[in-house]
C-alpha cells in the first residue's frame, strides 16, 4: 500500500504551528471517533516550545479527549527526569500539565536504569504492548528534523540506523547532538503508524528538508526517508524559511 504525502509550506512559523496544532488535534480525535481511543507518540524540541504549548490551549485542548489518549516518545535524551534536557519534562511542563490525560496512560522513556539497553527492553515491549491495543498503529507520530537531518534520535549514518527491523526501540550513544546517550523508537515502529507529521521551521532546516524531500536520495544519509507508514499519510509541514530549497 503506498503512502500518501503531503507537503504544506506556510509563510510564517506561527501559521505553520496553528495548522500542525489543528491538524494533530483534528488526527487524535478522528481516531477516538472512530475507534474510542488514540495512540500518539511525541518528539522533543522546537515542538515542546512552539507546538505543545498551542495544543495545551484554547481551541484546541477543548477538542481532544485527552482521557483516552495514551502518550509515547518518539525518541529521549538519557538525562534524569529533572534535567532540562529531558523531552518527557519539557513535555509535561509545556502541555500534559495542563491537560486531562490519565497520568498512567502517559509513557515516558525510564531513564532511571542505569543501563539504557534496559530502558530500550522495556521501550520495545511497551510500545508493543500500546500498539497492539490500539490495532497495531499509532494514530499519530509527531516528528522533528535537525540542521543535520536527524529526526527523532535518528543521526545520519548513525548505527543505530541498523537496528534490526523487529526492534521497536534502541539505545543511541555516541550521538552528534548533545546529550549523547539517547534512546529512539525505530523506523519500524515509526512506520505503524496511520499518521506521521514531520515539522519544520526556519532557514537552518533548509537544506536537511531539501534532501529529505528532492531527489533520490539515501535513507542513510536522511533517516527521514525510513519512514514511510505504509497505507498512510506523511505529513510535512514547513515554513517558507525552512522550505526555501524546495
Ligand atoms: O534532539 C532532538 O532533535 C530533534 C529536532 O529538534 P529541533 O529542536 O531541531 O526541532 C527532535 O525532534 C528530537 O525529539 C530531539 O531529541
Amino acid at each position: 500500500m503506498p503512502v500518501q504525502r503531503t507537503i504544506r509550506v506556510y509563510d510564517r512559523a506561527e501559521e505553520l504551528y496553528q495548522a500542525a496544532a489543528a491538524l494533530v488535534s483534528e488526527q487524535l480525535q478522528t481516531a477516538i471517533n472512530e475507534r474510542g481511543r488514540a495512540l500518539v507518540a511525541f518528539s522533543g524540541g522546537s515542538l515542546t516550545a512552539y507546538l505543545y504549548p498551542l495544543l495545551a490551549g484554547t481551541p484546541w485542548r477543548e477538542q481532544i479527549d485527552w482521557p483516552l489518549v495514551s502518550v509515547l516518545f518518539a525518541d529521549e535524551r538519557y538525562v534524569p527526569f529533572d534535567d532540562a534536557e529531558n523531552t518527557y519534562r519539557a513535555t509535561r511542563q509545556t502541555l500534559l500539565d495542563h491537560v486531562p490525560v490519565q497520568a498512567e496512560q502517559v509513557f515516558p522513556v525510564p531513564t532511571y536504569y542505569r543501563e539504557p539497553e534496559q530502558a530500550a527492553a522495556i521501550y520495545h515491549q511497551q510500545t508493543a504492548a500500546l500498539l497492539a491495543a490500539h490495532g497495531g498503529k499509532f494514530d499519530v507520530v509527531l516528528l522533528g528534523i535537525g540542521p543535520d537531518g536527524h529526526t527523532a534520535s535518528l543521526f545520519p549514518h548513525h548505527p543505530a540506523l541498523a537496528t534490526p527491523a523487529d526492534k521497536l526501540a534502541v539505545v543511541v550513544r555516541d550521538a552528534p547532538k548533545p546529550p549523547p546517550v539517547r534512546l529512539s523508537l525505530t523506523p519500524t515502529a515509526f512506520n505503524a503508524a496511520r499518521s506521521v507529521v514531520f515539522i519544520a521551521s526556519g532557514e537552518s532546516k533548509a537544506a536537511a528538508v531539501a534532501a529529505a524531500l528532492t531527489g533520490p536520495g539515501n535513507p542513510h544519509a536522511q533517516p527521514t526517508r525510513l519512514i514511510q507508514p505504509e497505507g498512510g499519510s506523511l505529513y510535512w509541514l514547513v515554513d517558507r524559511a525552512a522550505g526555501r530549497l524546495l
